[in-house]
């Protein structure tokens, strides 16, 4: 009997290639997904050396970092800086034989939305992107993280990667989550927990029943900000959940394949006894939706709760950056947070930008009317999720209450494209990072659930959901 293993192990070693004596391993990548920010040099270095990409089929291609969300975009984009990016990946693409999905395409969307949807993300495979949220494919129990643009070169040229093994992290997510309590808030209470650099050294797996109650959508949304609390990926075994969301997408497998393939994804959990090197427990039962106060993802507070003061911190360095943040963000110590206003609501992003945070905005929207002094927009995270939200009559929901309904793309969860905050303008967001400048220069950003943003919309200040009628 080998000793049992974790399901990171259990991946990793699927995937060595070679090891060396000193730990230093050459991993085979199944998936490679490619967007326009941090692949332009890695084409040019192929180029330059005469190389080919190994394995076309193998890679997929989309922009959505700087196309517009405006319907006009379809007349071509503006920015000339955002232009020159998209039509250098049309042509790499085009150029080096890779499935491309442009801005005009259907199937376009956020690069970690689209795998998903296309089965081109599947259970027990080791997938890379040059973006830091890949994390987010880790809720199909595949090994998922981002590269930096000379490993995007190394993967195209080779279809590998050179890698070190990371430590092990549990964290198991007990009970049952209470009503209008979401995967947003899970992940946000860990960070708030563990901090920005608990993860750091770590594969993180989650578990527990309130992980294993949770759709694919709010699987992703988990793993998507793994990367927040520093690991280096985070994953969720595949069950009859994933199985379930995976049947039938364009490129999983079909017939006896699938059988097959279902046979291995069936063997990919942590075995009994595996060794973690770190655990971390949280009852579900015990969590309130989360807001983030400051401009760290670890700055988080329960909506019932007031925005803290730095002076109760001790840490002098600790107290001095957390002032910091309290000043950037316009904020007094001892505020209630349900007294924050807000200029701006953006729903969307790799992190809720799919069709069950929709919903979950469209049911509290509907019939109401957004606060007059908000600008709220909503913005699909692909072409299918809109298409998808259209056919179920959500964006007359969203319209008639006066929110902005986009075209797919990252839009306002980094300031990239011509979605921003203007400064000091205060954001309730559904994405994932709250740094400075993040959502534009001197903007202020809130990170929430899509419900809560979505009631903040409509009443002008954070409210607790919970409370929604
Ligand atoms: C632009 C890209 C490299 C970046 C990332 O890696 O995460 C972006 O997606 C982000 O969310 O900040
Ligand atoms: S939606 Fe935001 S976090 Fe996700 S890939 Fe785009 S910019 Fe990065």
């Amino acid at each position: 009997m080998s000793a049992p293993r974790t399901l990171y192990d259990k991946i990793f070693d699927d995937h060595v290639v070679d090891r060396q004596d000193d730990g230093t391993c050459l991993l085979y990548i199944d998936r490679h997904l490619v967007h326009e920010v941090t692949s332009p040099q890695a084409f040019e270095g192929l180029r330059l050396s005469g190389r080919k990409v190994r394995h076309p089929e193998k890679t997929l291609a989309v922009v959505d970092h700087n196309v517009s969300t405006s319907p006009e975009r379809k007349f071509g984009i503006k920015n000339e800086e955002s232009r020159i990016q998209v039509e250098a990946l049309a042509k790499n693409a085009k150029d080096f034989g890779v499935e491309y999905y442009s801005e005009n395409d259907i199937r376009q969307g956020i690069v970690h939305i689209i795998g998903p949807e296309q089965g081109f993300t599947l259970p027990g495979m080791t997938i890379v992107c040059g973006d830091s949220h890949t994390s987010t494919h880790g809720a199909f129990g595949a090994l998922a993280h981002g590269i930096g643009t000379s490993e995007v070169e190394h993967v195209l040229a080779t279809q590998t990667l050179i890698q070190r093994k990371a430590k092990n992290m549990l964290v198991r997510v007990d009970g049952q989550l209470p009503e209008g309590v979401t995967a947003k808030d899970i992940i946000l209470a860990i960070i708030g927990e563990i901090g920005t650099a608990g993860g750091t050294g770590y594969v993180i797996e989650y578990a527990g029943e309130a992980i294993r109650s949770l759709s694919m959508e709010g699987r992703m949304t988990i793993c998507n900000m793994s990367i927040e609390g520093g690991a280096r990926a985070g994953l969720i075994a595949a069950d009859e959940t994933t199985f379930a969301y995976v049947k039938d997408k364009p490129r999983a497998p079909k017939g006896a394949a699938w059988d097959a393939a279902l046979a291995y994804w069936k063997t990919l959990q942590s075995d009994e006894g595996a060794h973690f090197d770190k655990v971390i427990v949280l009852d579900a039962a015990k969590l309130p939706p989360i807001v983030s106060w400051g401009s760290s993802p670890e700055d988080v507070v329960s909506v019932q709760g007031i925005v803290p003061n730095p002076d109760d911190i001790t840490d002098e360095n600790k107290r001095t950056s957390k002032q910091r943040a309290l000043d950037y963000m316009g904020l007094t110590p001892g505020t209630k947070i349900t007294d924050i206003a807000l200029d701006r609501v953006f729903i969307g992003s790799c992190t809720n930008g799919r069709i069950e945070d929709l919903r979950a905005a469209a049911k509290v929207i509907e019939g109401k009317t957004v606060n007059p002094r908000v600008n709220a927009m909503i913005v699909p995270g692909s072409g299918l999720v809109k298409e998808q939200a259209e056919a179920e009559g959500l964006d007359k929901i969203f319209l008639a209450a006066g929110f902005d309904w986009r075209e797919p793309g990252c839009s306002m969860c980094l300031a990239m494209n011509d979605d921003r905050l203007k400064p000091h303008e205060r954001c309730a967001s559904t994405s994932n990072r709250n740094f400075e400048g993040r959502q534009g220069f001197k903007g202020r950003t809130h990170l929430v659930s899509p419900a809560m943003a979505a009631a903040a919309a409509i009443a002008g200040h954070f409210v607790d959901i919970r409370d929604w009628k």
